[in-house]
């Protein structure tokens, strides 16, 4: 049996005395890749934020990567985030310097030491982005796709059990959204487990995968209808 990543049991999404979302029942298996929509408001990125604890959990039950979400204390944040590769809409590059020193802060800061180690890694991630020959770019030099590729590739270098995207291709036009929808596939396919916020429904005709919707304030598994 594959091993759960993620499970939330009747839990309640609060933003601070504001309840978002209730009854929240939601299960991620290893190897799975399952997109969360719902219309602007719906509770997509409280429920990612209460996942990378950002925002607590107050009610019901919740584990996520080994860690459980009811009794997460403020010091173990970080380790917690180390086990997840977050993906956000506006990218979250530092523009002071280029994509492999981007990278590199990172490793530097989860406590790589070793410097061939470390560009090994950053060139192995930026080849799964097919971004290896740009690691000299500052991310003003780059295509708003492309800073996703990098973006993707940050999340990647801790080797993460999951992968948190809040509306990755949020900001992208529909062809830029293909491709970085394909990098995300990729990924996906090499085995990693995906949990991905979208209100882009092109996206999710192209690219199906099971469903999860955020409304009147609770989650429902969408059927999809086969055309
Ligand atoms: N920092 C905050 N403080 C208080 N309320 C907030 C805060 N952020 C969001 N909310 C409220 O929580 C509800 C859910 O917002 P959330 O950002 O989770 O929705 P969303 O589905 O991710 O929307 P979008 O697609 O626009 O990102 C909304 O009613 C919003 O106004």
């Amino acid at each position: 049996m594959s091993k759960t990543v993620l499970s939330l049991q009747n839990a309640e999404i609060f933003q601070r005395e504001n309840l978002v979302l209730s009854q929240v029942d939601l299960s991620l298996n290893e190897g799975d890749f399952v997109y969360l929509i719902g219309k602007t408001g719906s509770g997509k990125s409280s429920l990612m934020k209460t996942l990378y604890g950002d925002l607590p959990l107050e009610k019901g039950t919740g584990s996520i990567v080994g860690f459980n979400l009811n009794t997460l204390k403020e010091k173990e944040i970080p380790f917690l985030r180390r086990k997840l590769g977050i993906v956000f809409q506006d990218f979250k590059l530092l523009n002071d310097r280029n994509v492999f020193e981007n990278l590199k802060f990172v490793l530097k800061a989860t406590g790589w030491k070793d410097e061939q180690q470390i560009k090994t890694k950053i060139m192995e991630v930026l080849t799964k982005v097919e971004m290896q020959t740009k690691d000299f770019k500052m991310p003003f030099q780059l295509s708003g796709g492309e800073q996703q590729r990098v973006a993707i590739a940050r999340a990647l270098l801790n080797d993460p059990d999951l992968i948190l995207a809040d509306e990755p291709t949020g900001n992208l036009d529909p062809a830029t959204s293909v491709d970085v929808m394909k990098v995300l596939q990729d990924i996906h396919n090499s085995g990693k487990t995906i949990l991905m916020a979208t209100h882009d429904y092109a996206l999710i005709l192209k690219f199906p995968y099971k469903t999860i919707k955020c409304e009147g304030g609770e989650l429902f598994e969408v059927v999809q209808q086969k055309s």
